[in-house]
């Protein structure tokens, strides 16, 4: 479970998010969704402990992300915005390295690298060097090294940007299967669709404050509106974020 308590960052004259508060269960999808700059990346970043916050605090199965952040990194398992490759690896390398990482190794080690390989339809790209992959090819290989640890909580900023349908279809089934082994998704996204089709809660960001959460039933509720996409529109005040 990630919870997220009254989260502040500023960068110099920007601020990036002001009183960010929300839970994010086990057992679900959360979906951060919210206009470009509305401070989606700058919220992830502090909870996978990348950035500290200025104020506030989060935790990560009760683990404090600043106070602990290296046993909150063991239970998490992140897919930056950046998905930085080690061009001269392999996509099986970067998975077992990660996996090292966290303390995997041997037989153990190669089974998860191995079901890794199987369930992001790697086949054909596991022993070919990362130099020259696809958006969507390099998209899998960071999940895997995401995912790797087998850990409870899953961060996710964008997952499905730049992606085909096909590639898509195949990390929506992804981010399900973890919902159904009962661990907590979290991702971000600024496509409505992309959060309706997934998530069974949504937490609306805009200029760095949540301004509506709840499932999209309450979402519709509370605005009066019968669309999710009307609701989205009405929270927010524009129209960004609706594919055309
Ligand atoms: N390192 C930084 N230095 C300066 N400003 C930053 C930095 N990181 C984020 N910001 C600013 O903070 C605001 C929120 O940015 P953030 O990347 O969190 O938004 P986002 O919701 O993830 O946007 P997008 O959908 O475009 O990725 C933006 O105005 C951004 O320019």
């Amino acid at each position: 479970m990630i919870r997220a308590t009254n989260l502040h960052k500023r960068f110099g004259k920007v601020t990036a998010v002001e009183d960010v508060s929300f839970t994010a269960e086990d057992g679900m999808i959360t979906g951060l969704l919210g206009p470009n700059g509305a401070g989606k990346t700058t919220t992830l970043r502090m909870l996978y402990t990348l950035v500290r916050p200025d104020r506030g605090t989060a935790t990560v199965d009760g683990v404090d992300v600043t106070a602990r952040p290296e046993d909150a990194r063991r239970v998490l398992g992140v897919l930056p915005d950046a998905r930085g490759l080690y061009p001269r690896l392999t996509a099986r390398e970067h998975a077992r390295y990660y996996g090292e990482l966290h303390g995997l190794s041997g037989a153990a080690l190669d089974k998860c690298v191995d079901e890794l390989v199987d369930l992001l339809d790697m086949k054909e790209l596991a022993d070919r060097r990362a130099e020259g992959f696809s958006q969507g090819e390099r998209v899998k290989v960071a999940l895997a090294r995401a995912l790797v640890h087998g850990p409870r909580n899953v961060l996710l900023d964008e997952p499905t940007n730049g992606l085909d349908v096909m590639s898509t279809r195949a990390v929506r089934t992804l981010l399900r299967r973890l919902k159904d082994e009962g661990r907590c998704v979290v991702f971000s996204s600024h496509i409505m669709q992309e959060v309706a089709a997934l998530c069974e809660r949504i937490v609306v960001v805009a200029h760095g404050r949540v301004v509506a959460e709840g499932t999209p039933d309450a979402l519709r509720a509370s605005t009066g509106k019968d669309s999710l996409e009307e609701a989205f529109v009405a929270t927010i005040g524009s129209e960004q974020g609706l594919m055309q």
